[in-house]
């Protein structure tokens, strides 16, 4: 349906044509040039055609060959008989041959290489994504658009300039050849300079003016990317690498900003310089210029074979090093059954034939790439020859000048690497979007945890209740840590968790502070799920102090008001003496204004436990969590009953490994295997002689025997 669609725009535009030169009365012979401006005329048509219809890369070869077969016969036929042609428009019966032609061109190819057309799809695909992706980074970068824009003006500014400079270099050769005139000469060497000149000084602002485009993407998307990082569920960190994280945040949103900077950069110099240097070319000879295309196509096929080839031979020595790393790792880790079984020369002999065969594609790998080395350096000096031999024909016929030579062979060394960076470009491009589909990845992660409300009452009574939670971590979701819990911590109460280790304590209180959401039941706050609640104001009002506080670089003072807009200094001081670290602060070299190094790395850990109680408390908060908070100071226990002294109208909940420092608590919980085992008070529990008591007797023979 397709190719009828196309065969049909195509006839209609051979029948205006016809319609115009007959009717009208326009000449039907404009020489080779009008060939070749309707041939790429109706190229861009049908191609737009092609893709208005959906047509893959089949039809669009179709079309470009279609359009292009007949200019490209008559230029070789001037080539060998130049001036002895005509180039009238074809009629309907050349119209017919050409289609054939082209149909039977496209027919051959297909057939020949059938499976180019399910490689083109994939490729395709790959492309329509990429471009969609370049173009979601192109649109992050609309805020940059004065840079840019300014970028863009020098940067054709800058290419203009560059691109007369041969032009100019050629009046000076002609000049020197023909009867030497000293103001020509020195007018031709002043438009040298001056182009010169501005080449540079429109390169420098051009440069500058991308890098600082550049720097403003790169701050935005850290900004976006780390914002939406944080705000994931503690799931994801538990699943991703920091390291992935990291370099995500680093070098790839640093790759995505160079789709945009350089490669634009890039394309756009390169296809101004080629757009301008071809129109010079052409200027200076068209004969020389059509000679010249010859070199790209060939190239380009040329380079084609032997990325197909190389890649694939890559691909074999990837296996192959693979198969020798696994082929030494399993004989050196397994050496015991290897010497039991007497095997040493068997995987001796694997190990040799694995290596030979990596060193026969190696070898294979080094001749490709000289071949194709030498066969790129022929074409190369081919062109140049003829088109050298070529120029002294068309000098003899007056044609041309020296300098016109010379000019023309300056730009065709710039032509082709300026199409050879236009090819470069557009394979960058595609890797830099891959950065920018990872940065995208997570940039559009939403977090699998419900998000939390907008509840701020101003009094909260710091009632909790867990009611029949089962609970598993995203990791291991058929091990579940918690199942079907059910207690209530109440104002003004301490409520202690004991129970041995893995029992789920700590579970309990992750669910406490949302770092996960439990799967049934429900945590609730003053008879609210805590999603409901404000995430800061949820934990100013939950406040937890856990067994291994991580302090942050910067002074003592703000890592205790940390995470506060505003904090006064009386406050920190206040939670500073209730944490009873004020003293140990004072006697720091600048009190609070002392540095505590890399995660707190100048402080003990029980200055840091000290410092973390004072957080927790400057907040004020109606549930306080005491995660084995003073387990490591020197009077840990005492210090714990000092610090529950003074919490008489907060809820407290305590997990504590020494059962001395929960024993006084108002209730205490057993978990073991995230089941509620016992809960009471001490003297409940002892009296019941269940598996509290026994734990307690047990800890306490422990230390006893510890003592002795
Ligand atoms: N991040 C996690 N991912 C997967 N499983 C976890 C994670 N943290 C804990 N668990 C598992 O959940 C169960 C309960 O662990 P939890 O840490 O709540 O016990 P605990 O009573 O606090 O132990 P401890 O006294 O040793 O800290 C254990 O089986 C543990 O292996």
């Amino acid at each position: 349906k397709v190719y009828v669609q196309i065969l049909c725009c195509d006839l209609a535009l051979w029948g205006t044509l016809w319609g115009w030169v007959y009717l009208l009365g326009s000449p039907s012979d404009g020489g080779l040039a009008w060939l070749w401006a309707l041939g790429i005329l109706r190229w861009a048509f049908l191609h737009m055609a092609s893709i208005a219809s959906s047509g893959g890369m089949v039809v669009r070869r179709w079309v470009a060959t279609q359009c292009l077969l007949w200019p490209i016969f008559r230029s070789s036929q001037v080539m060998l008989q130049p001036g002895a042609l005509s180039y009238p428009i074809p009629g309907p019966a050349g119209v017919a041959l050409i289609t054939v032609s082209g149909i039977a061109a496209c027919l051959f190819w297909e057939l020949t290489f059938p499976e180019a057309q399910t490689a083109d799809s994939v490729k395709e695909k790959k492309k329509q994504e990429a471009k969609a992706l370049f173009l979601r980074v192109v649109r992050y970068s609309r805020p940059d658009i004065l840079h840019l824009g300014t970028a863009f003006l020098f940067l054709s500014l800058a290419v203009i300039c560059e691109t007369f400079i041969p032009y100019a270099t050629g009046k000076v050769i002609d000049i020197l050849g023909s009867q030497y005139e000293q103001s020509k000469f020195l007018s031709a060497i002043g438009l040298m300079s001056i182009l010169s000149l501005g080449s540079a000084v429109c390169s420098g602002v051009r440069g500058g003016m991308f890098m600082c485009s550049l720097a403003r993407l790169n701050r935005r998307m850290r900004h976006m990317l780390f914002r939406n990082l944080v705000q994931q569920e503690i799931g994801f960190f538990e699943e991703t690498k920091p390291g992935d994280l990291a370099s995500r945040l680093e070098s790839d949103t640093n790759l995505m900003g160079m789709s945009v900077a350089m490669n634009v950069n890039v394309l756009l110099r390169s296809t101004v310089k080629t757009a301008g240097m071809l129109v010079l070319m052409v200027g200076i000879s068209w004969q020389l210029t059509l000679l010249t295309c010859v070199e790209m196509p060939l190239l380009a096929a040329l380079q084609n074979c032997y990325n197909t080839f190389y890649q694939a031979l890559s691909q074999q020595l990837q296996d192959c090093k693979a198969q020798a790393k696994e082929l030494a790792g399993s004989a050196v880790g397994q050496v015991r059954t290897v010497r039991g079984c007497g095997a040493e020369s068997a995987e001796i002999r694997r190990y040799e034939e694995t290596l030979s065969e990596m060193h026969r594609i190696q070898s294979s790998k080094g001749i490709a790439s000289a071949i194709h080395l030498l066969l790129r350096r022929m074409v190369t000096i081919a062109v140049k020859v003829g088109m050298l031999f070529y120029g002294r024909q068309l000098i003899m016929l007056n044609h041309l000048t020296n300098g016109g030579l010379l000019a023309f062979v300056l730009y065709q060394k710039d032509m082709v690497t300026n199409m050879k960076s236009l090819v470069y470009v557009f394979g960058t491009m595609l890797n830099s979007v891959g950065a920018a589909a990872k940065v995208f990845k997570y940039l559009d992660r939403k977090p699998l945890q419900e998000e939390a409300g907008s509840l701020e009452p101003a009094h909260l009574e710091g009632r909790v209740e867990f009611r029949d939670v089962t609970f598993s971590y995203p990791s291991q979701p058929d091990k579940p840590a918690l199942k079907g819990v059910s207690l209530t911590l109440r104002p003004g109460k301490v409520t202690a968790l004991v129970g041995p280790s893995g029992g789920g304590k700590s579970s309990c209180i992750s669910l406490l502070e949302r770092f996960y959401e439990s799967q049934q039941g429900e945590v609730l706050l003053d008879g609210r799920p805590l999603h409901q609640y404000q995430h800061s104001y949820l934990h100013r009002k939950v406040s937890i102090v856990s067994q291994n506080p991580v302090l942050f670089s910067g002074s003592v003072s703000d890592n205790i008001r940390y995470g506060l807009k505003d904090c006064s200094m009386e406050r920190v001081v206040v939670a500073a003496v209730k944490a009873h670290a004020h003293d140990f602060i004072c006697k720091l070299e600048d009190g609070y204004d002392t540095d505590v190094g890399e995660c707190g790395g100048q402080l003990s850990v029980g200055q840091k436990q000290c410092i973390a109680i004072a957080r927790a408390l400057v907040r004020d908060p109606r549930v306080l969590i005491l995660d084995e908070a003073t387990s490591c100071m020197d009077a840990g226990t005492l210090q714990m009953q000092e610090l529950l002294s003074g919490t008489a109208s907060q809820t407290v909940l305590v997990v504590a490994h020494h059962l001395q420092t929960v024993q006084n608590a108002d209730h205490i919980v057993f978990l073991e295997g995230g089941v509620v085992v016992e809960q009471g008070t001490d003297k409940e529990l002892m009296a019941r002689r269940g598996r509290y008591r026994r734990l307690k007797e047990k800890l306490f023979d422990e230390q006893a025997s510890g003592d002795s």
